[in-house]
Order: C-alpha cells, then sequence, then structure tokens
C-alpha cells in the first residue's frame, strides 16, 4: 500500500518515440506542471490541471497494459517531491523504467535503477542558464544525454559541450533531435557525419506516426 501521491496529466501506452528505445512499446507517465518555458514546448498542456493520484492508482493503471518499459515524462517530473518514489516502486514492480528530465531539478536523488534522459538545454530552447551541470556527475554508462536543436548555433554549442565534457565517453548515448519544424531534419544529419560528432541522431518516431497529437 502506498498513499503518496502525483499529480498526472495523462498516463497512455503507445511507441516510445525518442532515446535509444525508440520503436518499443511503452507506458508514459506524465506528470503535470514544470518550471521551465522552453520555446519549443510540445507539452504545453502538461504545464497546469491534472489529476492527484495515489503511488497505487498510478502502478495499477500501468499494470493494465502489462507493459515492459515504462517512462516517467512531463512538464519536469523531477518538480514534484515523490517523483523519486514513484520510479522506484515501477522499477520494484519490474518494469524498464526510464525518466525524461530537463536536468534542472538534482536529479542525486533517482534510483539506480532508472535510465535517465537528461536534456541539456540548449541556448535555442531560452532555458539553458537552467542546466545543473553538477547532474552529469549523477549520470551512469546507462543513462543518456539529449540535446534538441533549433539552430546551426546549438549544433556548434552542443558539439562543444560533448567535446569539453568528454559526454560521449559517460553515458551509453547522446542523442540529437531537431526541435520540430525549426531546423533542417537533413541539414542536422549532415552535419553530424561531416563533424564525425559521436551522438545519436533521433526524429520523434511519435510525431512522424501521428503528428503532434497528445496521449501519443
Ligand atoms: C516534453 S519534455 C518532458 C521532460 C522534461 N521536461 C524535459 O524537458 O526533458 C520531453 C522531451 O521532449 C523534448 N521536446 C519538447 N518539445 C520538443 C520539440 N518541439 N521538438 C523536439 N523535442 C522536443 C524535450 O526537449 C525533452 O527532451
Ligand atoms: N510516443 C512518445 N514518445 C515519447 N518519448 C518521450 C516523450 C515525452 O513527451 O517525454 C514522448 C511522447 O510524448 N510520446
Ligand atoms: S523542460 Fe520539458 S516540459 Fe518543461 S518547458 Fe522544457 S521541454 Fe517543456
Ligand atoms: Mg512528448
Amino acid at each position: 500500500m502506498n498513499a503518496a501521491s502525483v499529480k498526472i496529466t495523462e498516463i497512455f501506452y503507445s511507441l516510445q518515440g525518442e532515446s535509444n528505445t525508440s520503436g518499443r512499446p511503452t507506458v508514459f507517465v506524465r506528470l503535470t506542471g514544470c518550471p521551465l518555458r522552453c520555446q519549443y514546448c510540445d507539452s504545453e498542456y502538461a504545464f497546469y490541471g491534472g489529476e492527484r493520484m495515489s503511488l497505487d492508482a498510478v502502478l495499477a493503471q500501468v499494470a493494465s497494459y502489462n507493459p515492459r518499459y515504462v517512462c516517467v515524462t512531463g512538464g519536469e517530473p523531477m518538480a514534484q517531491r515523490t517523483c523519486p518514489e514513484l520510479l522506484s516502486a515501477l522499477c520494484d514492480a519490474g518494469y524498464n523504467v526510464s525518466l525524461e528530465t530537463s536536468g534542472a531539478i538534482a536529479l542525486d536523488n533517482v534510483d539506480a535503477r532508472v535510465v535517465k534522459v537528461m536534456d541539456l538545454k540548449t541556448p535555442g530552447s531560452g532555458e539553458s542558464h537552467r542546466n545543473l551541470w553538477d547532474n552529469l556527475d549523477t549520470l551512469k554508462s546507462t543513462d543518456q544525454i539529449k540535446f534538441v536543436i533549433c539552430s546551426r548555433d546549438d549544433y556548434d554549442w552542443a558539439r562543444l559541450k560533448i567535446d569539453e565534457r568528454g559526454l560521449a565517453d559517460r553515458v551509453a548515448d547522446v542523442l540529437m533531435s531537431p526541435s520540430y519544424g525549426q531546423v533542417d531534419e537533413r541539414a542536422l544529419a549532415e552535419w553530424i557525419v561531416a563533424d564525425n560528432l559521436p551522438v545519436r541522431y533521433q526524429l520523434q518516431l511519435h510525431k512522424l506516426l501521428w503528428d503532434d497529437s497528445p496521449g501519443r
């Protein structure tokens, strides 16, 4: 019995559209609220509202899909005090659990079984001043770092950070993703190849399949 609660925008079953498990059927648990305002945010509907649910109720709804993968996202999930407890409870239930986070909130209390997908906010997001660089020290070799690229300037900035901080050696994958509709997708792919960058390019699979609909 777990009576702690979290505020939830939606729980749905879809294909993972990002990260290195892209394409795997995954349950998404989207927590409500975010202290950041990235200019490109595709999840603004999660900023407000939501429904308070007990961790037990969340676990029951997740279990109803019988998934292998569960992704906790938002909003900014780590802005809720009980998020670490939710993550541990999902791991205890036997799922492969990932956390999508801006990294603007300390990550040292996240269960080691959780795969962290930490977005280092680029200058083009308008929120790069929120990056907590100390969070890099909490990352394990199974975690992932993501850059959402809005322009050639963002790309050059990300390339510098990868090099300066040896990011490719710290985690399983450094992901680079075009900000949806804001940078030429093919151009970004070609810059990466031309520079022989140690990253993994990704397009948001769920947007290719279902446009930009919530609950996908
Ligand atoms: C909606 S956020 C939720 C988790 C957390 N707040 C974060 O920013 O990582 C999930 C991921 O979607 C990315 N994202 C949001 N809007 C996007 C867009 N328009 N194009 C590409 N990626 C986007 C974010 O940068 C983040 O990596
Ligand atoms: N299909 C699908 N995959 C996703 N991976 C990360 C998502 C997110 O919003 O954090 C997301 C999402 O919203 N939908
Ligand atoms: S941190 Fe994540 S949820 Fe918050 S505004 Fe940025 S992309 Fe959206
Ligand atoms: Mg999304």
